[in-house]
C-alpha cells in the first residue's frame, strides 16, 4: 500500500523545516519527500493550503477516563483521586472500561495523536481498542499496592498478564510497558520487582513522580528524602523511565534525572487544572533532560488535544518566568512529537525518509490559521485538534476528511453515554 500526499507544507526534518513537498508513503514508512513526486500510488491526497505534520505523541495519559469527564473538577489531586475517582474506579469493568478506551481512542485520531503511553486497569482491552483503533499505544497496568505485600504479588501478577496479553497480539503497532502508580502507592519491594522484571523482559517503565507538594511531603515524612532521590537509591532510574509529571523538582533531582537518562512527561492542563505547580521546564531542559508532552486523563483536563496541550505548554511556562522568550513554539512542537517518540525508541515523531509514517494533515484553509506566516506557531498558538483533518499511522489511513475509518464515531459515542448512566 502506498500513499502519496501532495502540494502540502511539509514539516520536514529534525529541525521542523517548513517546505512545499509531496511526500511518498510505501508500507509504514515515509520514502520519499520532494518537491514533485510524480510516481503511482493507492491514494493520493491534496494538500494544497494544509500542512503536513509529524503526528502527536500524547506521552502521558489515562485514556479510558473520558467517562469521567466532568463529574469532579475544581479539586486537589488528593481529593480528586481519593474521593471522587478512585470510588467511581472501583465500580468499572472490563467492559465499561473498554467503552471509555474507544472513546479516548476516537478523540486521539480526531485531534492527530499517532501515538500514546498509557496507564489504567483492564489494559488487555485498551490493547484490543488500540490493534483495532489503528493507533500505536503504549500500555501500562497501572500498579498500586499501598504498602500491602499481597496485593504487591497481586499487583505483579496483574501487570505479566497483560503483558503476556499483548505480547500475544503480536502486534507492531501495541506495546507494553510497566506502570507502577506512584512513590506513594507503590512500596519499595515493588518498585525494585519492576526495575527487575523491566530488565529481564526490555520493556520501558511509567510511573507519576513529583506531582505536587502534598506528594513531596508524605515521601519526605516517609522516607526522609525527595521522591526522585529515593527512586534513585533504589535502583530504580534509567533511560528506560518516563515519569509523569516532575513538577516538584529541585536541583538535585534533575541532576539526577539527567544523569539516568530519565524523560519526564510534561501535563501543563492537568498540572494547571489540579492546582499542582508548575514543573521547572527551562531547568530540565537546560540539564539536558528529555520532555515530552502529555493530556493525562480526560478527567483532569479535559480532552486529550495535543494541540491544546502545546500551547498551554507555551503559555504558562511564558506567564511563570515573566520572560515570553520561554517554551518558544518549536520547543514545545518538539515536545509533543520527536521528544515523545524518542522517549517510547519509536523512529518517528519527525517526517522523513525512512521514519514511521504516522503523519497528520492540518486544514490551514481556516480564517483562524491564514495568512501562513509561521506554519510551527500557527500549530502551536492558533490550531486545535479540529482542525487536524487527515491521521495517518503506520502509513494507514485512520481519519480521512474527519471521517475516522477504523472506527464507528456514532456507535461509540452512543455507548459512552449508555455506560456512565450504569456507573453514577
Ligand atoms: N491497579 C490500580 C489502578 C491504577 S490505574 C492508574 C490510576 O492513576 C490515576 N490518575 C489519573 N491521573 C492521575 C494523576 O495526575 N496523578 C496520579 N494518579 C492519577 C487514575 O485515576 C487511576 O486510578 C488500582 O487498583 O487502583
Ligand atoms: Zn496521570
Amino acid at each position: 500500500m502506498s500513499i502519496l500526499i501532495k502540494n502540502g507544507h511539509v514539516i520536514y526534518g529534525e529541525n521542523f523545516e517548513v517546505v512545499k513537498a509531496d511526500v511518498l508513503i510505501e508500507g509504514n514508512r515515509v520514502v520519499k519527500v520532494a518537491k514533485e513526486i510524480n510516481e503511482a500510488a493507492d491514494t493520493v491526497i491534496d494538500a494544497k493550503g494544509k500542512v503536513v505534520s509529524p503526528g502527536f505523541v500524547n506521552l502521558h495519559t489515562h485514556s479510558p477516563m473520558g467517562l469521567f469527564r466532568g463529574l469532579a473538577d475544581d479539586l486537589p489531586l488528593m481529593d480528586w483521586l481519593q474521593n471522587h475517582i478512585w470510588p467511581r474506579e472501583a465500580k468499572l469493568t472490563r467492559e465499561y472500561t473498554k467503552v471509555g478506551a474507544y472513546l479516548g481512542a476516537l478523540e486521539m485520531i480526531k485531534t492527530g495523536t499517532t501515538a500514546f503511553l498509557d496507564m489504567y486497569f483492564f489494559m488487555d482491552a485498551v490493547a484490543e481498542v488500540v490493534e483495532e483503533s489503528g493507533l500505536r499505544g503504549y500500555l501500562s497496568y497501572g500498579m498500586i499496592d499501598l504498602g500491602d505485600p499481597e496485593k504487591t504479588g497481586k499487583e505483579i501478577k496483574e501487570a505479566l498478564h497483560t503483558m503476556e496479553f499483548i505480547e500475544k497480539l503480536n502486534s507492531e503497532r501495541v506495546h507494553f510497558v510497566f506502570g507502577p502508580h506512584a512513590p506513594y502507592t507503590c512500596s519499595i519491594a515493588l518498585l525494585k520487582e519492576v526495575r527487575k522484571l523491566a530488565n529481564e523482559h526490555g520493556k520501558l517503565i511509567t510511573i507519576h513522580v513529583s506531582e505536587t507538594m502534598a506528594e513531596i511531603g508524605q515521601i519526605t515524612e516517609r522516607y526522609g528524602k525527595s521522591p526522585v532521590v529515593l527512586l534513585d537509591e533504589v535502583g530504580f532510574l534509567g533511560n528506560d523511565v518516563i515519569i509523569a509529571h516532575g513538577v516538584w523538582l529541585d536541583s538535585r533531582d534533575i541532576q539526577i534525572l539527567a544523569r539516568n537518562g530519565v524523560t519526564v512527561a510534561h501535563n501543563p492542563a492537568s498540572n494547571m487544572k489540579l492546582a499542582s505547580g508548575v514543573m521547572p521546564l527551562q531547568r530540565l531542559l537546560n540539564a539536558g533532560v528529555n520532555v515530552g508532552l502529555g493530556t493525562d486523563g480526560s478527567a483532569s483536563n479535559n480532552n486529550l488535544d495535543m494541540l491544546d496541550e502545546m500551547k498551554l505548554a507555551a503559555l504558562l511556562h511564558k506567564v511563570h518566568n515573566l520572560d515570553p522568550t520561554v517554551a518558544d513554539s518549536k520547543t514545545v512542537f518538539r515536545m509533543a512529537t520527536l521528544n515523545g517518540a524518542k522517549a517510547l525508541r519509536l523512529k518517528a515523531g519527525v517526517i522523513k525518509e525512512g521514519y514511521l509514517a504516522d503523519i497528520v494533515i492540518v486544514d490551514f484553509n481556516r480564517p483562524h490559521l491564514r495568512p501562513i506566516n509561521n506554519v510551527i506557531s500557527h500549530l502551536v498558538y492558533s490550531a486545535s485538534g479540529s482542525d487536524v483533518e487527515t491521521t495517518i499511522v503506520d502509513g494507514k489511513i485512520l481519519m480521512l476528511d474527519r471521517e475516522v475509518l477504523t472506527l464507528d464515531e456514532e456507535k461509540i459515542i452512543d455507548a459512552a453515554e449508555k455506560t456512565i448512566e450504569k456507573l453514577a
